[in-house]
């Protein structure tokens, strides 16, 4: 994997080579403090260790004896969700993977209907084994299972901490466990059982995912490792803090590759949850290459200037050959492949975005498998914690979240919420269509 912030550089916003050299002072006080919260396992900082912690086989030995099932649904939100629903859409597998983190009762209706629930593997996550939404999904799942007279604690398994409802569930009904490592806030476990139990069913190489992750950390390991020079998580955690700093408060992250899109909806937990502090971060928009050039670009290349674009590619990818054709004005694309034109297309938008001063990053990985995506995930988990300490923002929590997840259980009765009166009487301003 690498990084190139070439195109970050004298754009609007943007930063000088001087600049940056400046911000590599801190860079290398932050790396010291990254490492030694690595080792003493500090909150937050246990997930850059998790390539080594987590034993694929214990993963893989949870999940085998469910043998081939057809389908698995991943019932959890956010953190819960994302590194797994990231992995599966990435890779091709025979095991259709689904996922239920909303509480949309269309999409829970039709997902269950069309099911074959006998042959379907549920997989419940849920770090604080509370979240009102996945427990709900579970419940309803649970329930279609019931009534259609399949055994649904031979079909279930759990990830969960060490306490909550769900880890009460799978003691109660003897259901298989996997635990989610302490220390690990959920948007920073897709290397742990919570993002990699999913894969396993699928069928995918999880001890490829955390070899990828663990050549990611040995980049922090290396001698000179705490220059944003040399590593590029922290080539991307520093530039992106310092386009922050400048003006760029939107991170649109564009991968030019279909099956990398979900990479961009994990990346915008991270990135949100992690840095979105004390009137601070920096708002990630999803984008598709190249299909986004055709309807986002517009505003990238010239619209306020408040955002950086993240362009993300493999380098190397299947590909398909555009027939030739006689249609005039054609014959530019007969002979060549899909994958020359999506490159032609990437390296267009960037150069459109540099034309216009604008800035730009490009992450490059091999390909798209297993160890690629972990060294990706990792690379892109060290550029937060990097970004969160330079912007002196408290990575690890999200009590912004935690107010309104207690907000909604308050207002079902599900537990207390002072403000509930107010948030019932607030103030309407409604404009009736009808
Ligand atoms: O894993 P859970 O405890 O169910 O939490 C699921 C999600 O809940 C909240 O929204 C948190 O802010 C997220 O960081 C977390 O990933």
């Amino acid at each position: 994997m690498n990084v190139d912030i070439g195109n970050a550089l004298d754009t609007s916003p943007g930063v000088s080579r001087d600049g940056l050299e400046r911000l590599d002072r801190r860079v290398e006080r932050a790396h010291g403090r990254i490492q030694e919260g690595r080792e003493r396992g500090e909150h937050g900082f246990a997930a850059l260790n998790l390539p080594e912690r987590c034993d694929p086989r214990e993963v893989e030995d949870t999940v085998a004896p469910f043998g081939d099932p057809r389908a698995v649904v991943t019932v959890g939100i956010g953190g819960s969700a994302l590194g797994a629903a990231t992995f599966s859409a990435a890779l091709e597998s025979d095991v259709d993977a689904y996922f239920l983190d909303n509480v949309d009762p269309a999409h829970a209706r039709r997902l269950l209907s069309s099911l074959p629930l006998e042959e379907t593997v549920v997989n419940v996550v849920s770090k604080s084994g509370t979240t009102a939404e996945t427990l709900a999904n579970f419940l309803v799942v649970r329930d279609a299972m019931q009534r259609a007279s399949v055994d649904w604690t031979d079909r279930t398994f759990v990830t969960t901490g060490p306490s909550g409802n769900l880890r009460e569930l799978a003691a109660k009904h003897d259901l298989p466990a996997l635990d989610v490592p302490e220390g690990v806030p959920g948007r920073f476990a897709a290397l742990s059982p919570v993002g990699l139990a999913c894969a396993a069913i699928q069928g995918h190489d999880v001890e490829a995912i955390l070899e990828g992750g663990s050549a990611a950390a040995d980049r922090l390991d290396r001698a000179g490792a705490g220059s944003l020079f040399e590593t590029p998580a922290y080539a991307y955690g520093a530039v992106t803090y310092a386009l922050a700093q400048r003006g760029a408060g939107v991170n649109a992250v564009m991968p030019y590759a279909e099956s990398l899109e979900t990479f961009a909806e994990w990346f915008a937990q991270l990135w949100a949850e992690s840095l979105g502090k004390d009137g601070l971060g920096q708002t990630p928009a999803r984008a598709l290459g190249a299909t986004d050039q055709h309807s986002q670009l517009q505003l990238y290349r010239a619209g306020p200037r408040d955002k950086l674009v993240t362009l993300l590619r493999p380098t190397e990818r299947p590909d398909l050959e555009i027939p030739e054709t006689d249609l005039e004005g054609l014959s530019y694309l007969g002979g060549s492949t899909l994958g020359e034109l999506l490159d032609a297309e990437f390296e267009a938008t960037e150069a459109s975005l540099a034309a216009a001063g604008r800035p730009s990053v490009r992450i490059e990985i091999d390909r798209v498998d297993e160890r690629s995506l972990g060294e990706l995930l990792y690379a892109m988990e060290a550029a937060c914690v990097l970004h969160g300490d330079l912007a002196s923002v408290d990575t690890f929590v999200q009590p912004a979240v935690e107010w309104g997840k207690r907000a909604a259980r308050g207002l079902l009765g599900g537990g207390e919420f002072p403000e509930a009166e107010a948030v019932r009487d607030k103030e309407t301003l409604i404009v009736d269509g009808n």
